[in-house]
């Protein structure tokens, strides 16, 4: 099977967490997705509790124990590429049909570059043992393309059904096509929270020179989950939004 790596970005607020939540439902069920691993890159953290998962142990967290141990005296390269592979096998939380690694934030000042090699050579070979990788990232995807990947099969831009929302879609399309963000192999978008008409964004999309991928209707369920804090993966079949991811998954499957 050939490894797939989905990442989905787009403005605060449109609903990124929640189609994020709703993918990992349906690759999760889906035979064809294999070995899914889901990676939070949006440092605000919103997915594991829309996946009901708690994490303590983050990416960020063992980069700051690791650079805590080197400013105590620990030079030994072998000791240390040990403590990080053990570390991030312990910040791998494993759920039912999927695995789920939070990135958290990465941001302590200094110059750790040959630790954050160090880092992305020991998650980028835990991703080689996953068939599907599901990554939910922030609008300007810098920390996927710092810490996580550098090249993306399927990158899907979450809007909602603003005019504001496509200006970001065609700001992330500039990022892609500047190769300011990792190298994907297709681009689409889907528009959250659909109104009846999205002509003109479907032809604003058209100009921008990105498909969409599928359209998914405000959803009471949706937000009558999240109000309860309810996980997004409890939602019934019955849920449009829900039936609107999965058509969108069947739809990337086949690009
Ligand atoms: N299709 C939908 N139908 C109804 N409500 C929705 C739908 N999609 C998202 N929502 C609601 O919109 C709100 C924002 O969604 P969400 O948290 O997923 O956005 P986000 O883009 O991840 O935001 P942030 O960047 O702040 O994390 C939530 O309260 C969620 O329940």
């Amino acid at each position: 099977m050939e490894r797939k790596i989905i990442a989905v970005c787009g403005k605060g607020g449109v609903g990124k967490t929640a189609f994020t939540s709703m993918m990992t439902k349906v690759l999760s069920q889906q035979q064809s997705s294999g070995k899914l691993l889901v990676i939070d890159a949006d440092p605000a953290l919103g997915l594991p509790f829309s996946l009901g998962l708690t994490t303590d142990l983050t990416i960020g967290k063992v980069r700051e124990e690791i650079i805590k141990a080197a400013q105590a005296g620990e030079t030994d390269q072998t000791a240390i590429v040990e403590k990080l592979d053990y570390m991030i096998f312990k910040a791998l939380v494993e759920e039912k049909g999927f695995s789920f690694l939070a990135m958290g934030c990465m941001d302590k000042k200094g110059c750790f570059c040959a630790l954050n090699d160090l880092l992305r050579d020991a998650i980028a070979q835990l991703s080689n043992t996953f068939d599907t990788i599901l990554i939910d990232g922030e609008a300007g995807l810098e920390q996927i393309n710092r810490q996580v990947v550098d090249k993306v099969n399927t990158l899907i831009i979450v809007t909602d059904t603003s005019y504001r929302g496509m200006q970001t879609v065609k700001h992330i399309k500039q990022l892609v096509d500047n190769g300011c963000v990792p190298a994907c192999d297709q681009i689409g978008v889907v528009l959250n929270r659909g109104k009846d008409s999205v002509t003109p964004l479907e032809t604003m999309a058209q100009e921008i020179g990105v498909p969409i991928l599928g359209i998914i209707p405000y959803d009471r369920l949706v937000e009558k989950h999240d109000f309860a804090g309810k996980p997004l993966l409890k939602l019934p079949e019955e849920s449009l939004a829900l039936q609107a991811v999965t058509r969108i998954a069947k739809h990337i499957n086949q690009l």
